[in-house]
This record gives structure tokens, sequence and C-alpha cells, in this order.
């Protein structure tokens, strides 16, 4: 296996717990770079500009998409969504390891442009237990779960197109595996 990093995707449900296993492992290890989105949705409270994502309006995002500065792009639950290509490109030009956190849609769109990407996709250890989370988490209105419940029922069918499944039982774990699968440990 090489030793050099790669890009890696990290996807699944809404819920699953995608940002709580990547800022844990940030926390011990901020050399993994992960890149931050543009997006159309609006902030959550505690949300900030340039840390979570780049809050962006309808035009701007129209003007990203224009220039060709987004590496891949989607609608997810009635937002747009898509990463910036230049600062991807700088840091696995430098050798840094880097991590996308994007919808399954997203994820497709890097499969084909970069196919030397590892696409991960974390998984709920049940269904009953992605929808407590989403539900308990407390940051989204009914109509707004019931959207992403529905997204999630297409993303865990896609699961056999990802190159690994790691279940969210543990953080830590998850975590673990997730380092290890970047060569950072
Ligand atoms: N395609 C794509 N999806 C993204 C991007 N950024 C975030 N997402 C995905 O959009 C979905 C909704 O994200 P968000 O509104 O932050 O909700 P959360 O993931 O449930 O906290 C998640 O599946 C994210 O992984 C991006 O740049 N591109
Ligand atoms: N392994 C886990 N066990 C129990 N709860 C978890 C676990 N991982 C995440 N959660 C909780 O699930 C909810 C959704 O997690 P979050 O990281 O926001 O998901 P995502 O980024 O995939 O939408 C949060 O309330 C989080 O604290």
């Amino acid at each position: 296996m090489s030793e050099r990093p790669r890009l890696t995707v990290l996807s699944g449900p809404s819920g699953v717990g995608k940002s709580t296993v990547v800022a844990h492992m940030r926390k011990a290890h901020p050399e993994v770079w992960l890149s931050v989105s543009a997006t159309t949705r609006k902030p959550r409270p505690g949300e900030r500009h340039g840390v979570q994502y780049w809050f962006t309006g309808d035009d701007e995002f129209d003007k990203l998409v224009a220039n060709g500065e987004l590496l891949e792009w989607a609608v997810f639950a009635g937002n747009r969504y898509g990463t910036p290509r230049g600062p991807v490109l700088e840091r696995l030009e430098r050798g840094e390891p880097v991590l996308l956190e994007i919808d399954l849609q997203g994820a497709r769109q890097v499969r084909q442009s970069m196919p030397e990407a590892q696409l991960v996709f974390l998984a709920p250890p049940s269904w009953e237990e992605l929808v407590r989370r989403l539900t308990g988490r407390g940051t989204e209105p009914q109509e707004v779960i019931e959207q992403r419940l529905a997204a999630a029922r297409v993303e865990l069918a896609a699961e056999s197109e990802f190159d690994v499944t790691l279940v969210n039982t543990s953080v830590e774990q998850v975590a673990a595996e997730l380092l290890a699968l970047m060569n950072v440990v």
C-alpha cells in the first residue's frame, strides 16, 4: 500500500455522525486538512463563516459554478453544497492528507474526476439509531428531518459504491480507523 497521502472522501447519511467523528479525529491530528465547503444553507446557531462552511448566497454560488471553482457540487435537501477546488489541489500537491466530508452525489463526482481518491462510507449501527441521532441533534425542523431521512435511504442503498464502510458505533474507534485509512497513524 502506498504511504503517500491521498484524497479521502467521507460520506454517509445526515445524522450518522460524520462531523462528530471528524472533529474528534482532528482534535488529536490537526494536520488532517478538512476542506471547507461553500453552501447556500443558512448557518445553524454557533456555525461560523469560513469554519464549518463558507455561507454564500445563490448568486455567489452561481458564480463559483460558472467560474469552474468547484471540484464538485450537489443539491442536498434543497440547498447547494460544493468543494472549492484550489485549496484541495494545493494541499494534495504539498503531500498533505486531505479529507472531504460530502454527500453521495459529490462522492460520485470525485470518483469520476479523481479516480485515485478513496471513498469511505460512514454507516449507522441501525436505521433506528440514525433516526434517533438526527432527531436528537435538534438542529432541523421535522419537515427537514424527513427530507434528510429520504436522502438517507438513497445513500444507504449506495454503500457498495464505496471502497470501505465504517460503522459509527464508537466515535473513538471510527476516528482511529479513519486515521489509519488516511495513513496518518
Ligand atoms: N456534494 C457535497 N456535499 C456536501 C458538501 N459539504 C457538505 N455536504 C453534504 O451535505 C449534506 C448536508 O450537510 P449539512 O447541511 O451540514 O448537514 P449535516 O451533515 O447533517 O450536519 C451532508 O451529507 C454533507 O456531507 C460539499 O461540498 N459537496
Ligand atoms: N457514535 C455515536 N454514538 C452516539 N451518538 C453519536 C455518535 N456519533 C455521533 N453522534 C451524535 O449524533 C448526532 C449527529 O451527529 P453529526 O456529527 O452532527 O452527524 P452528521 O455530521 O453525519 O450529520 C449528534 O447529536 C452527535 O452527537
